[in-house]
C-alpha cells in the first residue's frame, strides 16, 4: 500500500489513492493504527481519495481514531494539493465531501483556497457571553478568552478545557470541536485560536474548519472580511458575505498544503 503524508498548517494526514476502491472504509482499527504516532505513520486524521461521477474526485475523511467524521477543512486543502500531485486536476477542482460538493483554486505559489459550506447564523452556546457555536461543516464550540480569566492563549489549558466542553451533556452523543481564541487589539491584525479536536481528543496545530467558524463568529466582534487567523501551526485566512440573515456565503478557506512524504506499508 502506498501512502502519502501531508500537513496544512501543522493538521497532517495521511492520504490514500483509492480510485480502484479497494480500501475497506470499516477497518476502523488499521486507520487507527496508521494515523498513530509511535506504532503508524502519525496523523490527525486519514483520506482516501476516490472516483465519484461528476467530481473531480471524492474525499473520504477518518479521524485519527479511526471514526469517520464530517468535514476537515485543512484535509480538503491537502487533498485537493494532492489530487494536483497526482495530475487529476491542474489548478481548479470540483469535488465531492461528507458535507456536499466543494470548489477550490491552487494558487501559483502553492496556497489552497477552499469554498466551505454555507453556514447557518452564529449560535449562542450554554456557557456563558464568551461562547458560541457555529457549525461549518463540522461542529464547533468557540470560546474567546476574557482578559478577566487572567491567562493568555499562550498558556491556556487547551486540552484540560477543550476535553470538557467536546464532552459537555451539551454536545451529546456527537460531541463538538473547541476553539480557543484571543481577541487582537485590532481586530484586523491576526487572531490567536489553538482548537481540542473531537476524534484527535487532543489540541491539534490547527484545525481548519475550526478557524472558519471562529473568523465567523469573530465578525460579530469587529472582524472584517477577510480574516486571519494564527494557528500554532501557521496563518490561515477566511473570507466570506454575510447574508441578510445573519448566515455566511462564499466562504473561502486559504492556506498552504504540503506534501511532506510519501512511502509503502
Ligand atoms: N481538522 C479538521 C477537522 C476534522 C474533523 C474534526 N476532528 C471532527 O471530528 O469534527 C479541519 O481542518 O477542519
Amino acid at each position: 500500500m502506498t501512502f502519502h503524508k501531508y500537513q496544512g498548517t501543522g493538521n497532517d494526514f495521511v492520504i490514500l489513492d483509492d480510485r480502484a476502491a479497494q480500501f475497506d472504509l470499516t477497518n476502523q482499527p488499521l486507520i487507527a493504527r496508521l494515523c498513530h504516532r509511535r506504532f503508524g505513520i502519525g496523523a490527525d486524521g486519514l483520506m482516501l481519495l476516490r472516483n465519484t461521477e461528476g467530481y473531480d474526485f471524492e474525499m473520504v475523511y477518518f479521524n485519527a481514531d479511526g471514526n469517520p467524521s464530517s468535514m476537515c477543512g485543512n484535509g480538503g486543502r491537502c487533498l485537493v494539493a494532492f489530487a494536483k500531485h497526482l495530475g487529476i486536476i491542474d489548478k481548479e477542482a470540483n469535488f465531492l465531501a461528507v458535507d456536499g460538493p466543494h470548489q477550490a483554486r491552487v494558487e501559483a505559489d502553492g496556497t489552497v483556497r477552499l469554498k466551505m459550506i454555507d453556514v447557518a447564523p452564529v449560535q449562542e452556546a450554554w456557557v456563558g457571553e464568551e461562547d458560541v457555536f457555529v457549525h461549518t461543516g463540522s461542529p464547533h464550540h468557540v470560546h474567546f478568552l476574557d482578559a478577566s480569566e487572567g491567562h493568555t492563549l499562550a498558556e491556556f489549558d487547551v486540552y484540560g478545557a477543550g476535553h470538557d466542553i467536546r464532552y459537555d451533556q451539551a454536545y451529546d452523543p456527537a460531541g463538538t470541536n473547541v476553539n480557543f481564541v484571543e481577541t487582537p487589539a485590532d481586530p484586523a491584525h491576526p487572531w490567536p485560536v489553538r482548537t481540542y479536536e473531537r476524534g484527535v481528543e487532543d489540541e491539534t496545530l490547527s484545525c481548519g474548519t475550526g478557524v472558519t467558524a471562529v473568523a465567523l463568529a469573530a465578525s460579530q466582534r469587529g472582524a472584517t472580511s477577510p480574516v486571519r487567523l494564527q494557528t500554532p501551526g501557521g496563518l490561515l485566512e477566511v473570507s466570506f458575505d454575510v447574508r441578510a440573515d445573519g448566515g455566511f456565503e462564499n466562504v473561502w478557506l486559504s492556506g498552504p498544503a504540503v506534501r511532506v512524504f510519501g512511502g509503502e506499508l
